[in-house]
């Protein structure tokens, strides 16, 4: 691919003054993924009727969607425990102009490649958290006038949902729009720097997603696989297919004929049977299906409108390989829509406080990033799917028209998946999975010769 070159960087700041202070983080900010997500945009060559200037509209409307959003200006501080906070001390967020010499359609079908990176602005985490800021936009100009915006969000401040509403205001403000919700800031609905109330009665305990995911058998530990080579493929199942898969985990005995299973519920149960099959495993193999919920709605009473942060938990569905393959597909589906029916209001309170009173959070946080060997794996035999199916992933327009194409960046963990409507909007999903090189061709024959 054509070079990138960086033209400038600036940092934007809040075009009003904010509240300043410490800002106590909730226990789900403070755990899973805490470094940042990569998402990338990209447009057509803006039309003439947009008489702006692109790079100024942007900038402008950042820095004034910051005065609502001003957590996303501040910057994290470490606290004893493995713990963090957030100092909402307006230091800013980081823009950086770039160009390329090529053209938008030498990316032939925009899966995520090792070129994504160089359109990315990158985090080097090696830096104080104090200095590293929270949110990072790049704005790449082609020579075919087409433009890439890619933007690099922390988790430790939002889950994808209150990612996409920050991204989504900034978008409408450019437009000259009003804001759509105000963001509802206080984490201490869900208890941040709190104690929780007391229950009502001995809460009962039943979290494996606070258990050590399976090793393969034969290995103590993870380590040899964390290391294995890995590639990134996005894998579009039709709507026809899609409803072929559903009709047969429908048709099993394992069915709740009142409910029938989700297309969430289908697609990663077929996932994960082909993901055992082409790694090769033992019947006896244990393996853990990562799942990440939403809790917005689930919690009682729900979270308000608009709730800017982590409001995500990770459960887990567990198995064995021989049970997943020689079982039919609604099998798989049951585990994974058991595992979610779990997720009651009490089961959420009772991990927010098991993290409460842990001695130390490192272990809890996934620090990839990071190249550390610690924190969850969901990597072989494990495989972590996340739904983007309900998440507001397109059409962001700044005025000169909508993007193209939206995809998530680079990610190159063994096991990490996401399933994402397909932009066509024509009922078909994405899913975007890496896995081992050594895997990868394998599940591909599994995933579509198995429908
Ligand atoms: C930091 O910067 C970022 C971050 C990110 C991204 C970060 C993340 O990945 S955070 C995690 C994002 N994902 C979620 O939050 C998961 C949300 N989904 C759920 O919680 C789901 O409930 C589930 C647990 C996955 C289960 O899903 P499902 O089996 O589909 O069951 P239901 O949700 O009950 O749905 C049933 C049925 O209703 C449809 N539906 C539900 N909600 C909606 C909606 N709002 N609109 C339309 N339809 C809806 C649902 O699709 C189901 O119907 P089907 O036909 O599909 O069966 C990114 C970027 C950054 O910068």
């Amino acid at each position: 691919m054509a070079p990138i070159t960086l033209r400038k960087s600036c940092t934007i700041v809040p075009t009003e003054p904010t509240w300043i202070g410490r800002f106590p983080l909730a226990e789900w900010d403070q755990v899973g993924t805490i470094t940042h997500i990569p998402t990338l945009y990209f447009y057509d060559k803006p039309s003439e009727s947009f008489q702006g200037n692109v790079v100024e509209t942007l900038k402008n409307s950042l820095s004034r969607v910051l005065v609502h959003f001003y957590p996303m200006a501040g910057r994290l501080r470490w606290l004893p425990r493995g713990r963090f906070e957030l100092n909402c001390n307006a230091e800013g967020v980081e823009f950086i102009e770039a160009e390329s010499e090529g053209k938008l359609s030498d990316f032939k079908d925009f899966s995520p490649t090792p070129e994504f990176e160089n359109l990315m602005p990158q985090v080097n985490y090696k830096n104080p958290i104090e200095t590293i800021p929270l949110f990072l936009a790049q704005l790449t100009r082609f020579k075919c006038g087409g433009l890439s915006l890619s933007v690099n969000i922390s988790h430790a401040i939002v889950d994808g949902q209150s990612a996409l509403h920050f991204i989504s205001e900034w978008a409408r403000l450019a437009r000259g729009e009003p804001l759509e919700t105000v963001p509802f800031l206080d984490r201490k609905i869900l208890w941040a720097g709190e104690p929780l109330p007391p229950f009502a009665s001995p809460p009962k305990f039943g979290h494996k997603e606070f258990d050590q995911p399976p090793f393969l058998i034969g290995e103590k530990d993870n380590v040899e696989e964390r290391k294995k080579k890995t590639i990134v493929a996005m894998l579009k199942l039709s709507k026809s297919q899609l409803e072929k898969l559903r009709s047969k985990a429908n048709g099993s005995k394992y069915a709740d004929p009142s409910r029938g299973f989700t297309r969430y519920e289908t697609v990663t149960g077929h996932v994960w049977r082909c993901a055992c099959k082409a790694r090769g495993h033992s019947p006896e193999q244990p393996t853990a299906l990562g799942i990440c919920i939403d809790t917005r709605s689930r919690m009682q009473p729900p979270l308000p409108r608009g709730y800017f942060g982590n409001a995500t938990l990770d459960v887990v569905a567990a198995s064995t390989s021989g049970e997943l393959i020689s079982n039919e597909l609604g099998f798989a589906a049951s585990l994974i829509s058991k595992a979610i029916k779990n997720v009651t209001n009490e089961y959420m309170m009772i991990g927010i406080e098991y993290l409460k009173n842990q001695e130390d959070l490192k272990k809890f946080q996934d620090l990839h990033a990071l190249g550390s060997t610690e924190g969850p794996f969901y990597g072989n035999p494990n495989l972590g799917l996340v739904s983007w199916l309900t998440l507001p992933m397109y059409g962001l327009d700044f005025g000169w028209g909508k993007e193209f194409y939206t995809g998530p960046g680079t990610h190159d963990f063994d096991g990490d998946s996401l399933i994402l409507p397909d932009q066509n909007e024509d009922g078909s999903v994405i899913l975007a999975t890496c896995l081992q090189v050594a895997h990868m061709e394998a599940f591909k024959k599994h995933f579509y010769e198995d429908i």
